[in-house]
């Protein structure tokens, strides 16, 4: 028997009185403390940021946004909770890689409609891309940046143009519609073996095994896996073959915050060459040293970071409302020109229908972002209403009986989860709800 526990973790040592279960108890307890204090602070973070954002161009205003700058970075932040991570992987070392590695001359990239006409959606692109630079593509929804690195992967041909591969090039394309090519009714093992033949059980096993898929898993059909665990499987499926160029859409999408942690390491730590897509702004920050956009059907480099970005969106975002308005506008004086040469009733006509013709162009404008929104605060609701569950059960001491330790542990990293999960949202929810205001 013992009576105090030592635990190791961060390179740090606590020492907890009691024996081991109650030693997991005090810990459990004090991860809970912890994750609760750090949500606290990020909502305040979070408030005076957005505050400073909002009013920090305002003359008025001014003066309280500086001190809102001084309160965030007088602030010592507190850490999130970590339930520590149950694996880390890493890339395989490419072995070599062509310089440059892949050369795009005016290419069109899109589609063909049923009848054969074509659908272009980004024109005229010209890109090197050279070893090792590490590329995010930016871009407002359904301007084409998956249709882009479709074509890039070589899944799409380009309508017209040329794309030429340097020699050795190794391409290693994730999206969540390749989800869909995994077979249901075969196992991790039996995915892996098919890529590798040769090698040895053993091997592949290990393989799996440092993407948390060991044991019993490695050999279940993948049927039933959840999104995040087919997304896990492919990715390690990706990074068996050593690619030396990761073209990745959305990678963590549906991954569980560990996954997430865990991929955004493995990418950080890459040697290989790198063009991401991705809505999750932490991961495009620690991964990606440049930025592309694809507007406007053309694709270009941005020169700036992703607070650049967000100021650009806004501002594209106000130009456009300006233009249907001074469109409107104009409509309204030819409008009022006609009445004066005796045209009125062709004039008003015309009046209403180019401004319905504004309406509709705004209503379009909006309607993707609220759907977003709508989306988002669907998701929402739904993770709020897990997290009253799991707060209850964490703050319940019955919950600490020491037969509830894995229902306990379970709760405790998904709560952490779904907090980190509504941090984001919560970011996005603000974000979108600022374009969609200046819309108007
Ligand atoms: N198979 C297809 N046939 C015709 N048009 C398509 C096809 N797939 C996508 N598109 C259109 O191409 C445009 C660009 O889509 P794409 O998915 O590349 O955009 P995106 O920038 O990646 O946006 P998101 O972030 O919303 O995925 C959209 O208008 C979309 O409707």
């Amino acid at each position: 028997m013992c009576n105090v526990t030592l635990h190791l973790e961060n390179q740090q040592t606590k020492r907890y009185g009691g024996n081991y279960s109650q030693f997991e108890v005090l810990r459990a307890q004090q991860i809970a403390l912890q994750q609760s204090a750090y949500e606290k602070q990020q909502r305040t973070v979070a408030h005076l940021q957005s505050y400073i954002n909002r009013f920090k161009a305002q003359a008025t205003k001014a003066r309280q946004a500086q001190s809102r700058v001084k309160a965030l970075e007088k602030m010592e932040l507190i850490a999130p909770a970590h339930v520590a991570s149950p694996f880390t992987f890493e890339f395989r070392t490419p072995d070599s890689a062509p310089n440059p590695m892949m050369v795009m001359e005016d290419v069109r990239c899109g589609y063909h409609a049923e009848d054969g006409a074509e659908i272009p959606i980004v024109e005229r692109v010209m890109l090197s891309i050279q070893n090792a630079q590490r590329i995010g593509l930016l871009g407002a929804n359904g301007q084409g940046k998956s249709t882009l690195i479709k074509t890039l992967a070589g899944t799409l041909e380009p309508l017209s143009g040329h794309v030429r591969e340097g020699k050795g090039l190794r391409i290693g394309y994730f999206a969540q519609h390749q989800l869909e090519t995994l077979r249901p009714d075969d196992t991790p093992l039996q995915h892996l073996a098919r890529l590798a033949p040769d090698t040895r059980e053993q091997e592949l096993r290990d393989f799996l095994g440092s993407f948390n898929f060991s044991g019993d898993m490695a050999t279940s059909k993948i049927a039933p896996f959840s999104g995040g665990e087919k997304a896990r499987l492919a990715l390690a499926l990706i990074i068996w073959q050593k690619p030396n160029l990761l073209l990745l859409d959305e990678p963590t999408n549906h991954l569980d915050l560990e996954t997430r942690h865990a991929l955004t390491m493995a990418l950080a730590q890459f040697e290989g060459t790198l063009i991401l897509v991705s809505h999750d702004r932490h991961l495009l920050r620690a991964t990606t040293d440049q930025f592309m956009l694809v507007a406007k059907h053309r694709l270009q480099e941005f020169d700036g970071d992703l607070d650049d970005y967000r100021d650009w969106l806004l501002q594209h975002a106000a130009e456009q409302r300006a233009a249907l308005k001074a469109n409107a506008s104009g409509a309204a004086d030819a409008a009022s020109n006609g009445a004066a040469s005796g045209e009125l009733n062709v004039n008003r006509k015309e009046q209403r229908r180019l401004e319905a013709e504004t309406r509709q162009k705004l209503a379009h404008l909006k309607k993707p972002l609220q759907g977003r929104i709508a989306k988002i605060e669907k998701e929402m609701d739904a993770l709020n209403a897990e997290k009253t569950t799991l707060d209850a059960f964490v703050a319940d001491p019955a919950s600490y009986e020491p037969e509830q330790k894995s229902r306990l542990t379970e709760a405790i990293r998904r709560q952490a989860d779904v907090n980190a999960r509504l941090d984001t949202l919560e970011a996005e929810w603000l974000e979108t709800h600022e374009e969609l205001e200046q819309i108007g």
